[in-house]
């Protein structure tokens, strides 16, 4: 099944402190983003990808794009001060029908079978996200102290990709604008509107760079150590 996808990259990466966008960081030689575009490059079944962009990263990204050949359609937008707002923005230029994804450009080891699955799951019940169980134990705490341990057994951490048929995406971010709802991911403004998601389990290794550790996590992952 085909799928348009916005991947939103116009973070600061403030919690990596690299002093610039964290998608420029090198692993193995090859730039974050492009790792991620790699995998939609690969994919027949992806048909346009829309990324989300800081207007002063735009001619850097572009230049990558063609270096690293990445042959697919590649419209870029301005991104947001906020990642739903960046999301907003690529999801107004998409014209089509269908299903879109939005995936998280700070994500590169996302596989190709476990979008199809994604993609399925969101054509059959319209909003889907990739997750995996948690496995630590969850407290509570305020002023250092604990208030309680979180029953765990139905507590999943959800990543992206995230996929929606366009009109329920469209519908959930306008009301969550009407409202002024803020979301860290897209699903919660689906869930905010009173529309179902369904989950499909997702694997451990689809990380977010977010902090300076993930770094060797995700070099030892493309050594192949993990
Ligand atoms: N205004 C924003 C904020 C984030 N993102 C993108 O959303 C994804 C997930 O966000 P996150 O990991 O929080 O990235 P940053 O916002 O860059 O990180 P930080 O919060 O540490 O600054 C990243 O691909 C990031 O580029 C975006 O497009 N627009
Ligand atoms: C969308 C997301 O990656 C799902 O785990 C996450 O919510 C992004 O959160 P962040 O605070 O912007 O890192």
């Amino acid at each position: 099944m085909v799928y348009q996808v916005i991947l939103p990259a116009a973070g600061m990466g403030k919690r990596m402190g690299a002093g610039k966008n964290k998608l420029f960081l090198e692993l193995q030689g090859i730039p974050v983003f492009i790792h991620t575009l790699r995998t939609f490059n690969s994919d027949n079944q992806c048909q346009e990808v829309i990324m989300s962009v800081h207007p002063d990263d735009q001619v850097e990204m572009n230049h990558l794009i063609k270096k690293y050949q990445i042959e697919k359609k590649v419209t870029f937008v301005s991104g947001g001060t906020e990642r739903q707002h960046s999301v907003y923005n690529g999801l107004k230029n998409i014209t089509v029908d269908g299903i879109v994804l939005v995936h998280d450009a700070a994500r590169p080891f996302i596989q190709k079978d476990l979008i199809a699955e994604l993609v399925e799951s969101a054509e059959n019940f319209g909003a889907a996200v990739v997750a995996v169980p948690v496995k630590d134990t969850i407290k509570k705490v305020a002023n250092g102290m604990v208030i309680e341990t979180v029953e765990r057994s139905s507590l999943w951490a959800v990543q992206t990709p995230q996929a929606f048929r366009i009109p329920l995406l469209y519908k959930a971010h306008q009301h969550a604008e009407k409202m002024s709802f803020l979301g860290t991911d897209d699903a919660s403004l689906v869930e905010f509107l009173g529309e179902k998601v369904a989950i499909v389990k997702g694997d451990y290794n689809n990380i977010k760079l977010t902090t300076p550790e993930d770094l060797s996590f995700a070099n030892a992952i493309l050594s192949g150590l993990i």
